[in-house]
């Protein structure tokens, strides 16, 4: 197959950061995407619907004329997030999730859930408002190994959650486990996972690869391959459960290089053409429309997009770097062949 038509996707799990970088990165997204849950985790993150509508009015001055795009805004759940908020969030139309973060899990999550038990008013309102929960699902406990971490907060977090708030929709957000994967084929309809590009594509080796390589290191870090196999196998089973996110989080190189580098991956320059890859690898191209365009809006209770996009088959190479404000954005595939491109 030389390419590909398929109804114009969204991206269920993106970071859109602000100012400078947000302006960098957002056309990437836009041109790909109709649609994208952006995360919260600004500095400081976006707790509450008014904070949330500003972000979001900065997102769409940020769009390049001749790009429709919406941004599906989320909020940042703390200890203290009152329910009376997550009722606002529900009325207002554009705030269509809660984001958990436990507290110093990952980028920016210093504000989140220090025990989940504080957070239960606030989810409690969210069951009962049908508001997704968004779940960075990784224990913090630093006796626990790095690989481990999903696994254990499914055990120690999500089974006791679910089994407090069986109603709740809740989405294990960038799942990168055979547990994890296996956890949400086994709930009820309202628990979901996204799936990201890398997770799909690569396993740990990849950080190591003759080198340390920082751009490989995001969280939850990459796994070893039979996860990666696990993570392929839902994508391309056609169970609605899955869907994508591609967890693109930016950072400048200044701050992936160094002696503490970020997690975080960019790959929104190549949002939908990664997915079509590991699609293609799995051949199972004809399982991507599903996965890419219909599961998440119909978790989300929102309408499927109705335009369209085409990808073709041919092997373009990635820039070393992309404009990020002040610095530069090492992009996945920096300097190397992808085989789609968007037409
Ligand atoms: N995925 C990452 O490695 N980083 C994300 C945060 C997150 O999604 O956990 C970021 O905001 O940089
Ligand atoms: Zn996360
Ligand atoms: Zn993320």
């Amino acid at each position: 197959m030389d390419t590909l038509t398929l109804t114009r996707p969204d991206d269920w799990h993106l970071h859109l950061r602000d100012g400078a970088a947000l302006g960098a990165v957002l056309p990437d997204t836009a041109r790909r995407f109709a649609r994208a849950i952006v995360m919260p985790n600004l500095k400081p993150p976006v707790r509450t619907v008014e904070e949330a509508r500003a972000y979001r009015a900065r997102i769409l001055d940020a769009l390049p004329v001749g790009l429709g795009f919406e941004p599906l805004m989320t909020l940042y759940l703390t200890d203290n997030t009152a329910p009376a908020e997550i009722a606002r969030a529900r009325a207002s139309g554009f705030v269509h999730a809660v984001k958990y973060y436990p507290a110093g899990a990952t980028t920016n999550s210093d504000f989140g859930v220090s025990a989940v038990e504080r957070a239960y008013p606030a989810i409690e309102a969210m069951a009962e408002h049908g508001l997704p929960l968004l779940v960075h699902g990784e224990v913090t406990d630093p006796e626990v190994d790095v690989f481990d971490r999903e696994a254990v907060f499914i055990d120690r977090v999500l089974v006791p959650l679910l089994k407090r708030f069986p109603k709740l929709k809740l989405v294990l957000e960038h799942t990168t486990t055979r547990e994890g994967v296996d956890f949400v084929k086994a709930q009820p309809a309202n628990v979901a996972a996204t799936l990201t590009a890398h997770h799909l594509l690569y396993n740990r080796n990849a950080m190591f690869k003759g080198g340390i390589r920082p751009h490989y290191y995001c969280l939850p870090v990459l796994k070893r391959e039979a996860h990666r196999r696990a993570l392929i196998e839902a994508a391309i089973s056609g169970n609605p459960k899955f869907f994508l996110g591609t967890d693109s989080a930016p950072h400048g190189k200044t701050s992936k290089e160094c002696a503490c580098g970020c997690a975080g991956i960019y790959t929104a320059h190549a949002g939908i053409e990664l997915y079509a890859e590991a699609f293609e690898a799995a051949g199972a191209l004809d399982k991507l429309e599903a996965f890419a365009s219909f599961h998440g809006a119909d978790f989300y209770g929102l309408p499927r997009n109705s335009e369209r996009i085409t990808l073709r088959k041919f092997a373009w190479t990635v820039a070393d770097s992309l404009a990020f404000g002040n610095d530069v954005l090492v992009p996945l595939r920096a300097g190397e062949p992808i085989s789609w491109q968007l037409v």
